[in-house]
This record gives C-alpha cells, sequence and structure tokens, in this order.
C-alpha cells in the first residue's frame, strides 16, 4: 500500500477521457502520476488544452478519473471535499445574490470551519459593495469573491484554476499576498495554474508541468532549475550524452538548456535558468524528455 502520510495530492496513472465511446474519446490527461507534500504551493503549468483545469476539476472531485487513482488529503477526492477549496477557471457564482449573501451561504454551507472576518476583509480589501448583486460585479470582482468563499472555507487544500487571470495587477499582487499568507499561516497547501509564469516565480515551490495529457515536469523548483543549466559555447561542441530541452544555433555561436548527466565540457559557459526560461523552453520543444515517474515520486518526499 502507499503511503499517503504527509501528501496533500497523490495521482496514480491517472486519465481521463471526454465523449461517447462510439466516437473514439479522446484523451485529456493520461498516466498522470505525481505526488504533491502538504504544506506547498504547486504552480500548474503547461499549454491551452494541456489537461491541467482537468487535473484540477479531478482533484476537486467534480470529476471521475477513466483509469487510475487521485487522492486527496489521505482520502478519495469527494470524501475530502470538506477540507478542499476550489475555484474554477469560470468562477461560478449565484448571480441573483448579493456579495454579503454569498458569503452567507458560504457560511451556511461550511458550519464549523468558516472565517467570517477573511471573507469579509477580501472583499472589503476591494472595495465591494456587501449589497451588491454579483451579476453586476466585473470579471475581476467576481473573481474576488469567489477567492474570500475559497479562503473562508480555511481549506487544507486550495485548487486555484487560473485564479488570477481577470483581475488587475494591483489586485493580482494583493491576492497573491493573501494567498502566500494563507500557506505560511495555516500550512495550507496551495494548487495554482496559470500562464503567466514570472508571476509564479518567487511564490510558488513546487512545479507541475503538464503537455499533452501528460506530466511533463514534476519537483521543488529549486531542485528542477539546480537540475538544468543554460549553456553557451561552439556550435561544434558536442552535447552528448545530456538531455537536451531546446538548442539553437546562430553562426559559430551554440546556445541551450539541458539537464546534464554528468559533468559539462569545460569551454562551455554555463547559468541557471530562471523559472520562465525553464517552463519556456519545455513548452517550446513539446519533445524534449521530461522527469520521470520515479523522479516525480522522489520529488515530494
Ligand atoms: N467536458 C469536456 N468534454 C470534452 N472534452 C473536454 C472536456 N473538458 C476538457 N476537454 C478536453 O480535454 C483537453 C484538456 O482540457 P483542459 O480544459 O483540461 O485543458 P487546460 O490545460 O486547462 O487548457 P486551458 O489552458 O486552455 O484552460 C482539451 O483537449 C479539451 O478540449
Amino acid at each position: 500500500m502507499t503511503d499517503t502520510a504527509g501528501l496533500a495530492l497523490e495521482a496514480t496513472a491517472v486519465g481521463r477521457r471526454f465523449g461517447a465511446r462510439w466516437k473514439a474519446p479522446a484523451w485529456a490527461l493520461r498516466d498522470c502520476t505525481f505526488k504533491l507534500a502538504a504544506g506547498r504551493v504547486c504552480a500548474v503549468v503547461g499549454p491551452n488544452g494541456a489537461g491541467k483545469s482537468t487535473l484540477l476539476a479531478l482533484a476537486a472531485g467534480l470529476l471521475v478519473p477513466t483509469e487510475g487513482t487521485v487522492t486527496v488529503l489521505g482520502t478519495d477526492p469527494a470524501s475530502a471535499r470538506t477540507r478542499v477549496g476550489y475555484v474554477a477557471q469560470d468562477k461560478p457564482l449565484y448571480p441573483q445574490l448579493t456579495v454579503a449573501e454569498t458569503l452567507r451561504m458560504g457560511a451556511d454551507l461550511n458550519p464549523g470551519r468558516w472565517d467570517a472576518a477573511t471573507g469579509e476583509r477580501i472583499v472589503a480589501d476591494g472595495g465591494l459593495d456587501p449589497a451588491a448583486r454579483v451579476r453586476s460585479l466585473s470579471g475581476g470582482q467576481r473573481t474576488r469573491v469567489a477567492l474570500a468563499l475559497a479562503l473562508a472555507k480555511r481549506p487544507e487544500l486550495l485548487l486555484l484554476d487560473e485564479p488570477m487571470a481577470d483581475l488587475d495587477p494591483l489586485a493580482r499582487h494583493e491576492l497573491m499576498g493573501v494567498l502566500m499568507a494563507q500557506a505560511a499561516q495555516h500550512g495550507t497547501t496551495i494548487v495554482m495554474s496559470s500562464h503567466v509564469v514570472a508571476e509564479l516565480e518567487g511564490s510558488c515551490d513546487h512545479l507541475l508541468l503538464i503537455g499533452g495529457g501528460r506530466v511533463r515536469l514534476s519537483g521543488e523548483i529549486d531542485d528542477l532549475l539546480a537540475a538544468h543549466v543554460r549553456v553557451s559555447g561552439l556550435a561544434e561542441t558536442s552535447l552528448d550524452p545530456h538531455t537536451v530541452v531546446e538548442a539553437r544555433t546562430t553562426g559559430r555561436q551554440l546556445t541551450a538548456l539541458v539537464r546534464p548527466s554528468g559533468p559539462l565540457p569545460e569551454s562551455l559557459r554555463t547559468s541557471t535558468p530562471s523559472l520562465e526560461e525553464l517552463v519556456l523552453s519545455y513548452l517550446r520543444n513539446p519533445q524534449a524528455p521530461g522527469t520521470t515517474p520515479a523522479e516525480h515520486e522522489k520529488a515530494a518526499i
């Protein structure tokens, strides 16, 4: 039996496909294996259609896997639901309710867990009128209400699907600060998908890069950055036997991002990539080999 102690989220050979069987259903996610230790702030990145929302909905218990298992806080996703906060990409709320009624509904649905002060502070910091109807709010203001609901629930695991996408830069900065404070003060595990990699750097400590429905990279960001090197040198320099994620030659000059499997040629100049450089290199090169399921297992310890 797998030891799930200390894990917030674990996926084992998870696959999910959509569509009727007779139409050859397409796999949105396939062979997805990773572990996320409790207390981590995990960035989920990948191109459009990679499977990020599908993965978050599986963890939230809103979808069931076609194959494999998802374990959330040591149990199945449906049983963990009261301990999990989930903000879907389209931030579903009841449009006819006011902001105050929405928060009251959150309190009614989460007896014993609800932190009213947190919910009220988040909406007040955005200057929202508690009497305003949800349908009258802008997209960014609705996001704020959805985050207030999710955070006031005091979840042990917070699943956020592109939470910052429609927020202005100040609101992004402020709400990212609120999320980081939540993680630091309460040990909340946060799993957050985003296309803005630069904003994840410095906030997230774990990376899950999904591409083509599969996990391509999973691990602590510091470890992943340390495992990769940007190199530059003469075009004829051999990069064998190292894993080359991306290589470009301009005239006689070679630049590459590699995952070294030993010492690199001394003639190469080397530097550590930024998180954005690392992610962009993998996104530009969908065939580049990522980390293995065995490495994903080790990365969670
Ligand atoms: N309900 C559904 N019915 C049919 N196909 C679906 C459904 N939900 C997702 N898919 C398909 O599954 C794949 C993964 O979609 P998903 O929404 O998980 O990607 P994503 O990484 O979140 O994309 P984006 O960055 O654009 O939000 C896509 O090919 C999508 O068309």
